[in-house]
């Protein structure tokens, strides 16, 4: 699904008006009107308290647009204006109006702490003071507004975003921002609802489809695209009925140390799991008996070296090579590692001391080959890249880096980025189950077996994230947060497989007499 940014959704507003020959305030009245038939359908006409708050721009429009249906339809509100300023939009004026007609009463007008209601945790909020259109520091009485709505513990539904947040921009002030139960996003999701500063304020989120210019939508090239499901099923590529090994690629995970050696079994079993031909681990001498024994489908070739990886020699073909887990970065290991840089051809996904050795020699980044995948967690991508100083510049900076270096580089942990170049790719699965040692090692697995079977790099990158995160919640199920084991995300990659084509269970209709 693609994430417009604030001046394309402007755009797309304008291109529907006029496509459309839509009146003016269309938009506005659709987008009020789906928000009021969500309410509806979950409140059935019960006469709780519902509190609405508008700004004076349209994201305070859409408010009263609401307002009106829910009075209309008989529900207990009370509209107030958040007064923050003199210039009301043209649409906003209109919705005022209309309210006006059904209420006969003008909303209550706020302007500082004194005009602040009280309300019981029952109650509902909903916070239409600001969308998008924010675009400076919030005052301080307004600060104490949100304030005041977290206090009081009742339910805070969000129209479009939840306000004093910005779409491309850091937060200034933490408090300064509602923190929303539900929030209600016009055609997509925002972009910040998955960065790692600012997704707790939208901890639900659903979109609204306000039918912007079906066109405009699939025709726009956005920095952004979240990555799910319907995402990667076209990226799959099915099995003929006389197919054989040979046709799935073979791949060698090179890594290991003395008492490391269990990383490179997890990523090699990963290899195979995600549906490669064969793998090879190549490991120091110590690592011979217990991969051999706790995976017989693996083949395995020795180091000179009893404890490290000392000397890459190999005489078979790899399809794709999965490099640096558990590898340890002792001098021996570093030189081999150039030499591997300079002389191979292959696909090849870059993991964890790998990386290190990258990020203490800036030198070999001239030699990573093109298409490379790099998989740091944020430490590790701080090594790389340097420090940020929120989201949006770590975004920025990764993407400098990929354009830079021609990598791809993806950003683990809970939504984890794949960036290549401009473009982000924001993946949907994955669970804080997954916060244990070794599932980055079978991720690496899993790309490096995707690779194998003729996938490109950045289908293998967005495939193998969604199926590592998809495994992770299958076994989370049976597992929980704190059992689960990074091996128990390989056992699942069979279902996450399957679950890629399973059809969303059919809601029972009752037959007619
Ligand atoms: N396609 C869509 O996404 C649609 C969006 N609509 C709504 O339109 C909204 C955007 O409307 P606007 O552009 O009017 O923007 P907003 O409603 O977000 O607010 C802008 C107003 O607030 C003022 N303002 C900004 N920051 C302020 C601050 N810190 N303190 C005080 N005042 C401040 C601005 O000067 C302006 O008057 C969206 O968020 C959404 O709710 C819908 O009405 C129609 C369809
Ligand atoms: N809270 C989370 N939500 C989703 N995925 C997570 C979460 N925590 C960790 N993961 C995933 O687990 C993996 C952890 O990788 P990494 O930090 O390299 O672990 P290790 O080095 O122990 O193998 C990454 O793919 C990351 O995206
Ligand atoms: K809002």
């Amino acid at each position: 699904m693609k994430i417009f940014s604030k001046e394309q959704i402007y755009q797309g507003d304008k291109i529907t008006e006029e496509r459309q020959e839509l009146p003016a305030s269309e938009l506005m009245e659709r987008a009020g009107l789906q928000i009021f038939n969500w309410m509806h359908m979950r409140m059935q006409g019960a006469q709780v308290p519902v509190h609405i708050f508008c700004g004076i721009g349209n994201n305070g429009g859409d408010g009263l647009v609401l307002a009106r249906h829910l009075i209309t339809h008989g529900y207990n509100v009370e509209v107030y204006v958040v007064n923050c300023g003199n210039s009301r939009s043209d649409d906003f004026l209109t919705a005022y109006d209309k309210v006006k007609e059904v209420t006969k009463k003008w909303p209550k007008l706020l302007k500082c702490e004194n005009d602040f209601p009280t309300f019981h945790k029952d109650d509902i909020i909903v916070d239409a003071v600001f969308g998008i259109g924010l675009n400076r520091k919030i005052d301080d009485w307004i600060k104490a507004l949100f304030k005041h709505f977290k206090a009081s513990g009742a339910f805070t539904l969000s129209v479009d975003i939840p306000s004093g947040l910005y779409t491309d921009a850091p937060i200034e002030d933490r408090e300064g921002v509602v923190r929303a139960n539900y929030t209600l996003s016009f055609q997509a999701p925002k972009a910040i609802f998955f960065l790692p500063e600012t997704a707790e304020y939208t901890a639900q989120w659903e979109v609204i489809d306000v039918g912007i210019d079906r066109e405009f939508l699939m025709q726009t090239e956005t920095e952004f695209e979240l990555i799910s499901k319907n995402e990667v099923i076209p990226i799959y590529k099915p099995r003929e009925r006389f197919s054989h090994k040979g046709l799935f690629g073979h791949g060698l995970i090179i890594g290991g140390s003395y008492g490391k050696i269990g990383a490179v079994q997890l990523a090699s079993r990963s290899v195979l799991s995600a549906g490669a031909g064969l793998v090879t681990a190549y490991v120091p001498k110590c690592g011979y008996l217990p991969i051999q024994t706790s995976l017989p489908e693996a083949m395995v070739i020795t180091d000179e070296d009893e404890y490290s990886i000392t000397s890459i020699k190999f005489d078979l073909e790899p399809t794709a090579i999965g490099i640096g887990i558990g590898m340890g970065k002792a001098a021996e290991s570093f030189k081999v590692f150039k030499t591997l840089l300079t002389s191979t051809k292959v696909p090849m996904v870059i993991d964890a001391d790998a990386l290190n050795m990258i990020s203490e020699n800036k030198e070999l980044l001239e030699l990573v080959p093109e298409n490379s995948i790099l998989t740091p967690h944020p430490k590790e991508l701080e090594r790389l890249i340097g420090n940020w100083t929120d989201d949006f510049d770590k975004l920025k900076k990764t993407s400098e880096f990929s354009l830079k270096h021609k990598v791809i580089v993806i950003i683990k942990g809970a939504n984890t980025i794949t960036v290549l170049g401009e473009k982000k790719f924001i993946n949907v699965t994955g669970n804080p189950g997954m916060s244990t040692g070794g599932s980055g090692d079978v991720l690496t697995g899993i790309i490096t077996g995707l690779l194998c079977q003729s996938y490109s790099p950045v289908e293998a990158s967005l495939f193998g994230v969604y199926l590592h995160g998809r495994a992770g919640d299958m076994a989370l199920e049976e597992y929980g947060y704190q059992s689960l084991l990074a091996s128990n995300i390989i056992d699942y990659m069979g279902d996450a497989y399957i679950d890629l084509f399973k059809q969303p269970e059919q809601p029972q209709v009752e037959e007619a007499e």
